[in-house]
């Protein structure tokens, strides 16, 4: 073998063809501004898919001619193409917002430098080419408030992030405040364990970090029990902390630029439960801005519906009239009015369009509050695909094949198209589909038989029509306690309800219960799901925290190609980009199984929102036409009395 050339003079020549590289890349984005030129001119879309699609395929075809993974290939440009697409956007919005063409922005965020809000909001500006004076602020009030009173002229507020959800009390600050959202940002949160140079890990005991870090990196936590936490109001000021300790015992979690800035070391990195984890911030001005019709657009309002109901569902349908699509639904209680909820929508439509202000038109007039927080370019770049033939991994005769197959026109046993009606599934006190709306209690084993009959008392005293029991594996003699469980609810005329959590119990549960649940753990057992179907009593099919909602209507399509059709829907959270730790509600869901299935859908929020904001929520889901709501008596407190007596005030408003 030939000797290689030494190694600084490879590395040497890899620096230089980097910089070209840079050089080119640079060359590319001042073409894709040119393009935006034009396209303001012709008031043409920014997003090009079909040359996207041509571009991609060309260039994975050239790649690979020269060695290259198209794989490769491809995410290297769709990445190029995001950039340049992005970078189109804020020249456009920028064009149709003359004032804010300024050399500087004055932005308000949460922390001090090096925080993540920080990082956002130095993106924001170095896509625009401004320069960025930081207002660091303590809290969501005081960036608002700088904002308001012209000390900024943006502020930054974290809405959510996709390992620990919806951001709950920047919602609530958007409802009193007059600013307007005139822009989002996503970034990638990448959390490190960050300390002075030349720590070791063994030599860290304390760790300083963000109440947010700390939910969104639990799992590495776990795994480091000899860690004391100390909380701090931001990313920022625990890396401050690091940096003004006199030992090296101590640690901070935040990102590498932050670290840089502090002068710490990144001793650990990938620190999140999730591999995706990303945070979307809203930008907030003192005045809206218009969003070039070219633009792909959000539009973000919140609105309070009449106390009625099906309020709700009506509001939706005046947005599924117009063709609006709505991506995200939050509802959030309002302050000193515990049985009523504030709803926040996004929906991706220009507030000037046609479609828009017809549907603002009706809503005002069936809503007793609407207001527009604001409309802003969408940032989310779907990145364009290629099918696996234009990828060069599929033989051309097969790709043809698969082209040439006819469309599918099987009608989906789930959908309203194959079953008009909604399906009506009846058990004891326990009515579903029949338009009432059902409550059920949910509760763990073991438990003792005295205790669990006095609960069955109560919980049917509170209204309950049903009870869901989990945990049947630690039951220790299985199907003779589960008929006395059964027996014991039935008595106090309770639905008995019981929770398959592991293939084995499939059996058992099934000779005992009224209706069985097949948790979410379950939902891609394919096998079970065939085994489910062919049984002869009423299902309820849990929603896995990860699954699609096309996952979770393929799974169900399953059980009733068996042919059980006595299926129930059940919302329990899912991760808002894939996360499993933290799921959030997702009431948008809720609303299109209703839209499309006649099943009868009920959700599960006892572990997705705090105690306080429950009432609220459950009214929501009640307004959204769901059929029932679960709540666990474990995640609600326990069974003391005092949680009981909330409970029951609770099913008695869900029924007023
Ligand atoms: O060709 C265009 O129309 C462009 O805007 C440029 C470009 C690119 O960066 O290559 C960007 C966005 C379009 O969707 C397609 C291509």
């Amino acid at each position: 073998m030939p000797n290689p050339q030494p190694l600084n003079q490879t590395r040497e020549q890899i620096t230089a063809l980097d910089k070209d590289l840079l050089a080119l890349l640079a060359k590319r984005r001042s073409l894709s501004l040119e393009v935006a030129r034009s396209k303001e001119v012709d008031v043409r879309p920014i997003r090009d898919t079909q040359r996207e699609k041509d571009l991609l395929a060309r260039l994975v075809q050239q790649g690979k001619a020269q060695g290259l993974d198209a794989h490769f290939v491809l995410s290297l440009y769709q990445s190029i193409i995001e950039d340049s697409v992005l970078n189109q956007q804020a020249y456009l919005h920028g064009r149709a917002n003359p004032d804010t063409q300024k050399p500087a922005y004055c932005i308000a965020y949460l922390g001090a430098r090096g925080s993540y809000s920080y990082l956002a909001a130095t993106r924001y500006c170095q896509r625009r080419q401004v320069e960025m004076q930081d207002l660091g602020c303590k809290s969501f009030d005081d960036i608002v408030q700088a904002v308001e009173l012209g000390h900024a002229d943006y502020g930054f507020l974290p809405i959510e992030n996709t390992s620990s959800g919806s951001i709950n009390e920047v919602y609530d600050v958007l409802q009193h405040t007059s600013l307007s959202i005139v822009g989002e940002t996503t970034i990638e949160v990448g959390h490190c364990l960050l300390a002075k140079a030349g720590t070791s890990l063994s030599e860290i005991k304390t760790v300083y970090a963000h109440p947010q870090p700390i939910s969104q990196c639990s799992r590495y936590l776990s795994q480091h029990p000899e860690f004391k936490l100390e909380y701090c109001s931001s990313s920022a000021e625990a890396m401050e902390r690091v940096t003004q300790a006199d030992d090296k015992s101590v640690a901070a979690i935040g990102s590498v630029e932050g670290g840089n800035l502090y002068r710490l070391e990144a001793i650990e990195d990938k620190l999140a439960n999730q591999k995706v984890n990303q945070s979307r911030f809203i930008v907030v001005a003192r005045k809206a801005a218009e969003v070039p019709e070219q633009l792909p657009a959000k539009t973000t309002l919140i609105m309070a519906t009449g106390q009625k109901p099906g309020a709700l569902v009506e509001a939706l349908l005046i947005l599924k009239a117009q063709d609006l699509n709505m991506s995200k639904l939050e509802s959030r209680p309002i302050p000193g009015t515990p049985w009523e909820e504030m709803f926040y929508l996004d929906i991706d439509a220009n507030l000037a369009g046609d479609a828009m202000q017809a549907a603002l038109k009706q809503l005002e007039r069936i809503t007793r509050f609407i207001k527009v927080l604001g409309c802003y370019p969408s940032e989310t770049v779907k990145p364009t695909q290629l099918n696996n033939s234009q990828l060069l991994i599929e033989p051309q005769s097969q790709a043809e094949q698969t082209t040439a197959e006819p469309p599918q026109t099987t009608l989906l046993r789930y959908s309203k198209h194959y079953k008009p009606e909604a399906t009506e599934i009846s058990r004891g006190p326990l009515q579903l589909g029949t338009g009432q709306f059902a409550a059920i209690a949910q509760l763990k084993l073991p438990i003792e038989a005295a205790e669990l009959e006095q609960l069955a008392k109560t919980v049917k005293a509170c209204g309950f029509q049903a009870m869901i029991i989990d945990g049947l594996s630690r039951q220790s003699e299985p199907s003779q306690s589960l008929a006395h469980i059964r027996h014991r609810l039935n008595q106090f005329d309770l639905c008995c309800i019981l929770t398959v959590e592991h293939e084995s119990e499939l059996t058992a549960a099934s000779q005992e219960a009224d209706i069985l649940l097949l948790s979410g753990k379950l939902m891609f057992n394919q096998a079970l799901l065939m085994r489910a179907g062919s049984l002869p009593i009423p299902l309820i099919l849990e929603r896995n925290a990860l699954a699609s909602s096309e996952d979770y209507l393929a799974a169900t399509e399953t059980i009733l190609s068996q042919g059980n059709q006595q299926l129930i829907l059940c919302e329990a959270g899912i991760n808002t980009f894939n996360n499993a730790s933290h799921p959030s509600l997702d009431l948008a869901s809720v609303v299109n199984l209703k839209a499309d299935s006649h099943l009868p859908v009920l959700v599960n929020p006892s572990h997705l929102v705090s105690p306080q904001a429950l009432p609220a929520q459950a009214l929501a889901i009640k307004r959204l036409d769901a059929d029932g709501i679960i709540l666990s008596l474990d995640a609600l407190g326990g069974i003391d009395k005092d949680s009981l007596a909330s409970l029951a005030g609770l099913v008695e408003a869900l029924y007023r």
